[in-house]
């Protein structure tokens, strides 16, 4: 083994998309076959070298191994997944003669085929970024496949960079997955640790070999509560790291990374296994007591990688407060590295590009390129004492003084407003009495509900019309008057559509929304928008969050601002008789996919947006929009990772939830939507929202989330979705009419909605046609065996297609 010390400063990831997303179009043009394998890989292969060149030029070390080579062409879960040969069985007949797999197998993985899904895709930990779930049983091979990671060292050593290769750590790889399809009941891939231990091992001496000083290995999994005991996670964790390394010729050192939270007890035994570098987050408070500092002071202690600049937010650091936090841990006798707090993959690449931002709020702002500069800042401060940096550290307390003080961060009357709300405002009158006030109310002309009511979630298709009108009123070819003319004519044939289909609520279809939270920002006070600062979700599909930074209320004149759904929705109801539901988004899901301010407690931010869609559901119904809809399919994702926290969280998102809905009338029906994630452990929280009806994501799980809701005594409207829009597959009416049957067995029919998982606007026309055909016979024909008599009885069924 090599000792090479670790590198004063570094980052653990950086944004792998591009500047100008080249990843983005080099793959999609790869898969729609508009370029060959060759092209794809040299785009890669740029933009590897771009990187590497522009962290140099930024401070970082070209020959110290400060440079992490993660380079995922699609997911970083998957790519340690194909380097440790680890193919699910549903897809062994990819694997080469070697048992790998190349590049073309693992788009099948990501990507599914003809005959198979691909792997699930979940949330990373508190992200809005997207793993794929690696699927384990007691057979699936473990071979060392290092030629991709090897590629990637030698072509940077050509180059001129000696780069630190960066993997999904054992633990957290098998944390991550879950049991294939035909492991037995009980097994947990975390039993298969031994065996690939050694592929580990394996993998890092190849490395080795090709020259990597250091490896990273990554165990965010570390930072949050597991099913599993804490001292089966110690044992794990022990037995991983202290193999890997045991004296063994060969093997590069090891820095292990424990981003988004605490490692909590398991900084004890990380630090003792023998590991030359330890990463804590020191963002999320993973400060180490002075007894863990001892740690660090042992012979053969790692040195502490200080993840001290925020890889997950926006803002520029309090870089004299890091910076003395630092001399702390220095002070104590610690080695002491500067890192950022997790990869930067989080944040876009390059302030500077936002030249149509107001430059006051640029200058608050540290994208990756920003943060980089950060940490080398740092870095110098540290090691030549704070007079070094008195530049930076002067124009960082400059600018975050200007922040502080600046018209919009803190705005009197909307804060009066959020502290003078009283319990009495966000209560509703009890859930029964709403319910006899709604029940056979004729919400329009059409007379009241069917049982079984039909509807949809909000959106219809985006077609290539929809965006290039968009597209053209942006770019000033099509006048205001011209692109609404364009979306009242799109609602309307919208709107017959549904008629024609025989849907009973229906909606306006979303088309004036580009995305349902940046269309949001763009009409609140307190958010900006940027115009190059995508942020991977997953695979090449990027998003490009807005930022939250300063008090919330709806633009326009006084702290209510101006409606901004209501023309279209009221529109929409104007022309026809059947009931529309209006559309909002929710206040935990527009904090959850933007950049929020980290200047006050999340909750209190959420409560101003909270008013701000009160105000809009208010004129919602006074318009006289009688279903209303907030979606909040992010709830679940910003979920703490620790179990103690979760309660304070989902105190203040429920109340947030109700702010923004309890404005209304008893006869008012309040929906929400949750989909994307596991509601499971959600359930009472989801009760707590104390909307009328739910619908909720369950057609690709089989209902599975009706059990949870029906175990916790969920007795309110609840929508499952019987159509899963994520793929063009149109379900048929006698599938539709089995998930149907199906919820029949777990809820009352007179709580029950039909409608589709979610919104339509990745959809066709075509499939969206059909599908809702099937689904409103479906529907139908439920309604009839309800009516009939003597009608055979309703049945689940069981074993119908998993
Ligand atoms: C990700 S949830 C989407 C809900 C939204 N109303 C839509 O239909 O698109
Ligand atoms: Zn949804």
């Amino acid at each position: 083994m090599t000792t090479v010390p670790f590198p004063a400063a570094t980052i653990t990831g950086y944004p792998r998309i591009g500047r100008r997303r080249e990843l983005k179009k080099a793959l999609e043009a790869y898969w729609a076959g508009r370029s060959s394998r060759q092209e794809l890989e040299t785009a890669a292969a740029d933009l590897q070298l771009a990187t590497y060149r522009r962290l140099v030029e930024l401070g970082l070390g070209a020959q110290d191994s400060s440079l992490p080579a993660a380079f995922p062409l699609y997911d970083q879960v998957l790519d340690t997944t194909t380097a440790l040969g680890a193919v699910p069985s549903r897809f062994a007949d990819l694997a080469g003669a070697d048992g790998g797999l190349d590049l073309d197998a693992s788009f099948v993985l990501a990507r599914g085929d003809a005959g198979r899904p691909p792997l699930e895709l979940t949330k990373w930990f508190d992200t809005n970024y997207h793993y794929l779930v690696p699927e384990i049983g007691p057979a699936t091979p473990f071979r060392a496949r290092p030629e991709r990671l090897v590629a990637d060292v030698r072509r940077a050593a050509e180059d001129g960079f000696a780069v630190r290769p960066v993997l999904v750590g054992p633990v957290s790889w098998l944390l991550l997955a879950k049991a294939d399809d035909d492991a037995p009941a009980g097994f947990d891939p975390l039993q298969r640790l031994a065996e690939l231990v050694p592929v580990y091992a394996e993998l890092l001496r190849e490395l080795a070999a090709a020259g990597a000083q250091w490896v990273q290995l990554e165990e965010p999994a570390l930072v949050a509560d597991q099913d599993v005991p804490g001292a089966a996670l110690a044992e794990a964790v022990w037995d991983a790291y202290t193999a890997l390394t045991a004296p063994a010729a060969g093997r590069p050192q090891l820095l292990v990374t424990t981003s988004y939270g605490s490692p909590g007890p398991l900084l004890h035994t990380l630090a003792g296994s023998g590991i030359e570098a330890l990463h804590l987050d020191l963002v999320k408070g993973a400060v180490p007591s002075a007894e863990e500092l001892a740690l660090f002071r042992d012979e053969d202690a790692p040195v502490l990688v200080a993840g001290a600049v925020d890889g997950h937010n926006v803002w520029r650091a309090d870089l004299a407060g890091r910076l003395a936090q630092l001399e702390e841990l220095a002070r104590a006798g610690v080695e002491v590295s500067v890192a950022s707090s997790t990869s930067l993959f989080h944040v876009p690449h390059d302030v500077e590009e936002e030249t149509q931002l107001d430059p006051v709020l640029r200058s608050w702002l540290s994208f990756a390129d920003q943060k980089v500069a950060e940490i080398v800042t740092l870095s110098r401060g540290l090691a030549q004492g704070p007079d070094a940096v008195a530049g930076e550290l002067e124009a960082a307390a400059e600018a975050r003084g200007t922040r502080a003080e600046a018209p919009g961060v803190r705005d009197a009357a909307v804060r009066e407003r959020a502290d003078s709300l009283t319990d009495a405002e966000i209560g509703r009158a009890p859930a029964e009495v709403r319910r006899r006030a709604q029940e056979g109310r004729s919400f329009t002309a059409s007379g009241p509900l069917p049982p079984l009511p039909t509807t949809t979630i909000g959106s219809f298709p985006q077609t290539p019309e929809v965006r290039s009108a968009r597209a053209r009123a942006r770019a000033g070819q099509l006048d205001q008057a011209g692109y609404d003319r364009f979306l009242r004519e799109e609602i309307e044939r919208v709107v017959r559509l549904q008629e024609e289909l025989g849907l009973d609520v229906l909606v306006h279809g979303e088309p004036e929304r580009n995305d349902m939270v940046q269309y949001f920002a763009e009409h609140l006070d307190g958010f900006a928008t940027t115009v190059h600062g995508w942020v991977q979700s997953y695979g090449s599909r990027c998003t490009r969050p807005s930022i939250l930074w300063g008090d919330v209320s709806r633009e326009g004149d006084g702290v209510r601002g101006e409606a901004f759904t209501v023309p279209w929705i009221g529109h929409a109801q104007s022309l026809t008789d059947r009931p529309v539901k209006g559309m909002l988004t929710g206040p935990v899901t527009i904090l959850a996919w933007s950049f929020v301010r980290d200047d006050q407690p999340l909750g209190r931010t959420a409560e101003q947006v909270a008013l701000a869609l009160r105000d809009e559901v208010a004129d919602l119904e006074a318009a006289g929009i009688g279903i209303i809809q907030v979606d909040e399919p992010a709830l679940r994702e910003l979920l703490p990772l620790r179990r103690e926290d979760q309660p304070a969280y989902l105190d203040w998102s429920v109340r947030a939830f109700r702010v923004a809905t309890s404005g209304v009338r008893d006869e008012t029906q309040i929906h929400t939507h949750l989909c994307y994630s596991e509601f499971g452990e959600v359930v009472s929280a989801i009760d707590g929202l104390d909307a009328d009806v739910t619908s909720i994501e369950a057609a690709r799980s089989r209902m599975e989330v009706l059990t949870d809701l029906e175990a916790a005594g969920f007795s309110r409207g609840i929508g499952p979705g019987v159509w899963d829009i994520h793929s063009p597959r149109v379900p048929s009416q006698e599938e539709i009419e089995q998930l149907v049957e199906r919820a029949l067995g777990h809820v009352p029919a007179d709580t029950l909605w039909i409608n589709p998982d979610c919104g339509l606007k990745t959809r066709g026309y075509a499939e969206t046609r059909a599908s809702l055909e099937h689904l409103v016979a479906a529907a139908r024909t439920a309604r009839e065996q309800l009516a009939a008599p003597a009608g055979p009885p309703l049945q689940v069924q069981h074993g119908v297609q998993a």
